[in-house]
Order: structure tokens, then sequence, then C-alpha cells
């Protein structure tokens, strides 16, 4: 759905630099399932943010708590005020047999705060932003998974944006859909626009987000820049070879720590060593080089190390 107007009760703008800021933020729902646990969450304007936890952990409640749809139980919030915000939790409901263009006039028509005179202007420009004008005039029935998806991100942004909120929007896509969706993210956030986007998929996040913040039952684990959040652990050095007891003495040789030689693979801590020197000392020292890569610490791995636990990486 599109939230166009009205300041929820209880949320006041966040300062420049923010797009949305919780504090202890708690939702437990009749019956005494806490779904949300004293939430502090602090998103920077401009970010791609990731909101990433498993089925149930409740990113939904929270993204229902910023647009006024449900009430904290305690905690507070703030967020740019709603007008600015376009937002995708439940994908609106198409007319198949209508274009998208038509389907969006209709959508944009059923908003009172929108001026029926510049509705096709929002509405062309929202398609352009997506990507569909030359699909405008196509019925919805004959688009593709991503191309409805994309549809209805189009339906979140018919107005000026400064922050767009997406409810798992790669759900149910196929791998084409799920690419489209994750390019127009990353367009959508190149001119500025802070966008706010709860997945269940690690890899997922990792590609598409700047920053993330990881739930799990309704707590959260972790948060941080991208980079930071894979950054507790050092990038591995690792080398295919026949002659692995010899590269492993040569590595050691260079200063490289923690080697481990497991049959065919040699492997390393990186360091600060250039990888194509490396390689070039190997091969200098006789060592047959069948393969050669720098292996970076997943946002997967960092997950497991912070919590034990596995992730749900494929949905
Ligand atoms: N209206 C409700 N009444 C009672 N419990 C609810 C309600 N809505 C959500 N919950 C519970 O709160 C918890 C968090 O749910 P939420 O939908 O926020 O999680 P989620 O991370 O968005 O998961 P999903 O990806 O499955 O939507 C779940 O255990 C859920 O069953």
């Amino acid at each position: 759905m599109t939230l166009e107007a009205g300041a929820p009760f209880g949320a006041s703008p966040p300062s420049d630099d923010h797009a949305i800021v919780t504090e202890g933020l708690t939702k437990r729902f009749k019956g005494g399932q806490i779904a949300v646990d004293a939430l502090d969450l602090t998103v920077p304007r401009g970010s791609v943010y990731g909101f990433l936890g498993p089925n149930g952990s409740g990113k939904t409640t929270t993204i229902r708590m910023l647009l006024g749809l449900v009430a904290p139980t305690s905690g507070t919030f703030s967020v740019v005020p709603l007008p600015r915000v376009g937002a995708l939790v439940e994908g609106p409901a198409f007319y198949p047999y209508l274009s998208g263009e038509a389907n969006l006039l209709r959508y944009d028509a059923a908003d009172p705060t929108a001026s029926g005179r510049t509705a096709r202007t929002r509405v062309t420009t929202a398609l352009e932003r997506v990507g569909l004008s030359a699909a405008a005039g196509k019925r919805y029935r004959n688009y593709s998974l991503g191309m409805r998806q994309r549809l209805a991100i189009a339906a979140a942004l018919l107005g000026p944006r400064e922050l767009l909120i997406l409810d798992e929007p790669t759900n149910g896509l196929d791998p084409q859909g799920t690419r489209e969706v994750r390019t127009l993210v990353k367009e959508i956030a190149s001119d500025g626009t802070t966008v706010f986007v709860s997945s269940h998929l690690l890899a997922e996040v990792e590609q598409m987000c700047t920053h993330a913040a990881i739930m799990r039952t309704g707590r959260l684990v972790a948060h941080g820049t991208i980079a930071s959040l894979s950054g507790g652990r050092a990038p591995r050095l690792r080398v295919e070879t026949p002659d692995g007891a010899d590269a492993a003495r040569v590595l050691r040789g260079l200063g490289l720590t923690a080697v481990a030689h497991e049959g065919p693979e040699v492997s390393a801590e990186l360091g600060g060593h250039a990888p194509e020197r490396l390689n070039a000392a190997l091969v200098e020292a006789g060592v047959a080089v069948r393969g050669l890569s720098v292996v970076r610490p997943s946002l997967e791995e960092v997950f497991v190390g912070l919590t034990g636990e596995g992730f749900d990486v494929e949905g």
C-alpha cells in the first residue's frame, strides 16, 4: 500500500542526517507475543538500508509502526514527514485488463490529496523512474513478474519522496524479476532517496544495500554499514596447487599469517599483501598455481559468527 498523507500519532521528523530513528521501539501483540523488542534503529539519509531477518523476526511489524498503521506498545520513533514517504507493504491490487499507465492513473485518483490536473505528469514520471515508459500501454496481465513489481514501486513513487520503504520487494519473484528490482532500488537511491528495504535474504541485502540491521526474534543483533558488518573478519588468500607444502612455505616466508594447507588448497590471511605479487612470487619459486583468489567473509559468515546460527539464505 502507499501512504500519502497524515503524520501518525507519536511520529516527529528526525534530524537532517537521518530518515528514520527509533528508540526502544516495542510492539507486544494482545496475547503477549513480543514482535519487536526495544528496537534502536538509525537510518542515515541517502542510504539503502537493508532490514534483514528471518520470517517472523518483526520486520513487517516495525515497518507498520513506522507508517502509523500499528501503534507501538512503548518506545519512540521519528520518520521523515509521511507525504514524503513512499511505501510498498502489500502490493497494490492492479487490474489485469488495464495498462500499467491506466492502473497508475486509477491508483493516483484514489488519493484525495493529489491534484487531478497533474495526475498524468505524476504517472509519467513514476513510470519513467521504474523503467516502464515503453511498456506503459501494455496490459498489466502481460507484464512479467519483475514489471509487475516495478509498477507497484512506481505506485509508491507517485510524488516526490525522500524515503521509500519496501517490505520484501523481491518475495515471489523469479531470478530475472529479482535482478530488475535490485537494479531499480539502486537507481532510485542514486538521486539521494533513502531506501529502507526488508528482506530475509542475506545475499540480496549484501548486493543491494549500503547499510543493514539484522533482526532475530524482534531484537536487533547487529547493524552498520555492509563494509563494517563484513569487515570484522580479514580477507584470505586461497591458492589451488598440487605443490601445497611449497606454497605454504613460500607464503610463510613472505610474512603471511594463519597459513593453512589442506589437500590441493593453501590459504592464508591476506593482510596488506598484493595478490598479484604473491602469485608472481609463488610461480617464481616453482609452485604450479592452478587458481588464486581472495575470499572475503560474506555477511552470512558474519551473521553466523554473531549468532551462532544459520540463516535462511535461499528463502
Ligand atoms: N496482528 C498480529 N497479532 C499477533 N501477532 C502478530 C501479529 N502480526 C505479527 N505477529 C507476530 O509477530 C511476530 C513478528 O511478525 P512480523 O510479520 O513482523 O515478522 P517479519 O519479520 O515481517 O516476518 P515475515 O517476513 O514473515 O513477514 C511473528 O511472530 C508474528 O506471528
